[in-house]
Formats: structure tokens, C-alpha cells, sequence
């Protein structure tokens, strides 16, 4: 981190001038321990599917089957996230952790399902503490098969109708914001909707209380498939010393419980955006994270961590490429 500071300071460029993307420059040698740290190429988007059991609250207006649908548009390449991914140059790669009908593989789709979908969060335990731990264990596996492949970078994504209500309950639980703080609209509630999914997260949360220092019991009582196979992902990645750009607020969500299972992996993160549902905003401030990008989406799928690829990428290309004051005999001031 020193030698990358050191190395800005001698760019031809004012001190400074590059904002966030300096510290970043510097966060990421520091990462890599090396100067300059590796462009963040390959890259891969893992997009960690599941289905949940509190969809039955009605807490989001859009059937069940959607998530099997996407997995399939994912595979196909027709999604939002495809898109992104292709023209930040990252591939894309889809698990099945947790829906709830049966998928058939395609080249990028991986079956890790470890219940086809969880149980109701407000009535119950959403999952056991084995099935909590086995997909968290999902995403430990994918991040290193990644990087052991020769990924230099990896990218959160999420699929699964009713994920943004497990998503405002983990926040909720690990920073101690209210219901009504931590829960938004996510793909699009009327007011009656949303004031019922507060109602939703509040009833669970006095439940269960979860206890922020048992991370595995907290994804288990209010988390879902996808939100703890992020988990496991994030500190894969960080165990790899391999940088994670974190999407919006189910990849946000999973951080939190990512850095109450190890505080240290928040230096692999990297916010990719700032998504428009609240509880990212809470969740991105208790972990000290500054988002890179902030355009007001509120997709999921890892769009947003896909958007803010070339904004990494440039951040670590000006430590190789860019020339000094001294080699380029430009006077100082
Ligand atoms: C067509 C479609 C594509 C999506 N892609 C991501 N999401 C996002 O919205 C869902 C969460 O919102 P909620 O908790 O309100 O159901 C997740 O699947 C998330 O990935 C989508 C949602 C829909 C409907
Ligand atoms: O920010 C997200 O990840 C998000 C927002 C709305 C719906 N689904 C996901």
C-alpha cells in the first residue's frame, strides 16, 4: 500500500486527482501485496439462485417461477446482468443453491442445490444450521474453483423472488437498523406491499433475535440460499486475496454476515454501486464501504457490481501504464 501511494504521488496527474479510484489503486496492491496489484481480468459474475419460503407473506407481487425463469434467461444470456458482463468483458456463471424447481444444466449453470428453497423466515427458522453452513460452503467452492482457474476478479450476483426481504432482515440483524430502515420495494411493491414486509422483517427479527456474533445462526434463522452462498463467496474470495465487487442489497446483505464471520475480508470489497434500496445504503455505511458507481438501480443479478468492472480496472491500469513525472519530464510544481 506504501509502494502504491508512493508510485500516485509520482504520476503525472495533481495528487488526488483521481479520487476514490487512488484509495482503491491502494486498497487492491495492498490486497495483492504487490505493486502494481493485477488487473482485475478475467472476471467472473457468480449468480447465486434461490427460492424463499416467505414469499408465501406476499411480500413481493411477482410469482415464484420467475426465479427458474431468470436461471434460464440467465443461461441463455438474455438478462440484464449478461449484458453488463459482456460489455465489461467478465463471463457469468449461475448456481442453483436453492431453487425450488428442478433446472436443467446448461454450460454455465453449476447444481449445488442444497434445499429447493427455504422455509418461511416469520414463522420459523429459514434454514437448519447445517444447510446454512453447506451453502455457504457453495460459494467457499465457487470462489476457489474461480480464482484456481484463473480468475483475478470476482463479481456478486443474486436471482430469487422475495430475496430482498431475507436481505433487509440480515441487515436489519447485523447492524441493528429498524425494520422500517433496513426494508425497500425491491422489484416493486405499492405502499400496502411494502408497510406488510416491514411488518414481515419486524415479526421475524423479534422471533428469532438473532445474535450478530453467530453469523451462522443468523443466515440460518432469516437468510436465504443465495444470501449465505454469497457469504462464503465473499470470504473465498478474500481467503484468496482476490478482489469482490459487491452489488446491491443482497450482496450487501451477505457482506455483513461475511464480515461478522471475518472482519478482515471487508479489505477484499469493493462496492461496486449504490443500490436505491435502502437497507444497501445502511449496510454499505457499517461497513465503511464507498460505493464506486451510484445511478439509482435496483436490479440485483450483479448488474451493478458488472457496471463497475472498467471503473476497478481503470483504477489498477493507471498504477501500470501511466507515466511519471520523471520519465515523462514533466516539471513539478
Ligand atoms: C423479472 C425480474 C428480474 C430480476 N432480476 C433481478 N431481480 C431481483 O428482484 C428479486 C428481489 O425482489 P423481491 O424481493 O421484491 O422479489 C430478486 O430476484 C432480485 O435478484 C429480478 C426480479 C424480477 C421480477
Ligand atoms: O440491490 C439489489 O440487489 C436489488 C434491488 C431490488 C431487487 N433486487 C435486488
Amino acid at each position: 500500500m506504501a509502494a502504491a501511494r508512493d508510485l500516485q504521488a509520482r504520476l503525472t496527474k495533481p495528487a488526488g486527482s483521481l479520487g476514490a479510484l487512488e484509495e482503491l489503486s491502494v486498497r487492491l496492491a495492498g490486497l495483492a501485496e504487490v505493486c502494481p496489484p493485477p488487473l482485475p481480468t478475467p472476471a467472473t459474475v457468480a449468480v447465486f439462485a434461490g427460492d424463499h419460503g416467505v414469499h408465501a407473506q406476499g411480500v413481493t407481487p411477482w410469482p415464484q417461477e420467475v426465479t427458474a425463469q431468470m436461471v434460464a434467461n440467465f443461461v441463455a444470456g438474455g438478462a440484464v446482468v449478461n449484458t453488463f458482463a459482456r460489455q465489461a468483458g467478465a463471463d457469468v456463471m449461475v448456481v442453483d443453491v436453492g431453487v425450488a424447481i428442478p433446472l436443467h444444466g446448461g454450460a454455465t449453470l453449476l447444481d449445488a442445490n442444497v434445499r429447493r428453497g427455504t422455509r418461511d423466515l416469520s414463522v420459523g427458522p429459514a434454514l437448519t444450521r447445517d444447510e446454512a453452513r453447506a451453502a455457504v460452503e457453495v460459494g467457499v467452492g465457487v470462489a476457489a474453483a474461480l480464482v484456481e482457474s484463473g480468475a483475478k476478479c470476482l463479481l456478486t450476483g443474486d436471482m430469487g423472488i422475495a430475496n430482498t426481504t431475507p436481505a433487509a432482515a440480515l441487515i436489519a440483524a447485523f447492524t441493528g437498523a429498524g425494520p422500517a430502515a433496513a426494508t425497500g420495494r425491491g422489484a416493486g411493491i405499492d405502499d400496502a406491499t411494502l408497510e406488510r414486509k416491514v411488518e414481515v422483517v419486524g415479526r421475524a427479527l423479534a422471533l428469532h433475535r438473532p445474535d450478530p456474533a453467530d453469523p451462522l445462526g443468523v443466515l440460518a434463522a432469516v437468510g436465504g440460499l443465495e444470501h449465505a452462498a454469497l457469504t462464503g463467496f465473499i470470504l473465498g474470495a478474500a481467503a484468496h486475496r482476490v478482489p469482490v465487487i459487491i452489488d446491491g442489497v443482497i450482496a450487501t446483505s451477505a457482506a455483513l454476515a461475511a464480515a461478522a464471520f471475518a472482519p478482515d475480508a471487508v479489505a477484499a470489497m469493493v462496492a461496486g454501486h449504490r443500490s436505491a434500496e435502502p437497507g444497501a445504503t445502511v449496510a454499505l455505511a457499517h461497513l465503511g464501504l464507498e460505493p464506486l458507481l451510484d445511478l439509482g438501480m435496483r436490479l440485483g443479478e450483479g448488474s451493478g457490481a458488472a457496471l463497475a468492472l472498467p471503473v476497478v480496472t481503470a483504477a489498477v491500469r493507471v498504477l501500470h501504464e501511466v507515466a511519471t513525472f520523471d520519465s515523462a519530464g514533466v516539471s513539478e510544481k
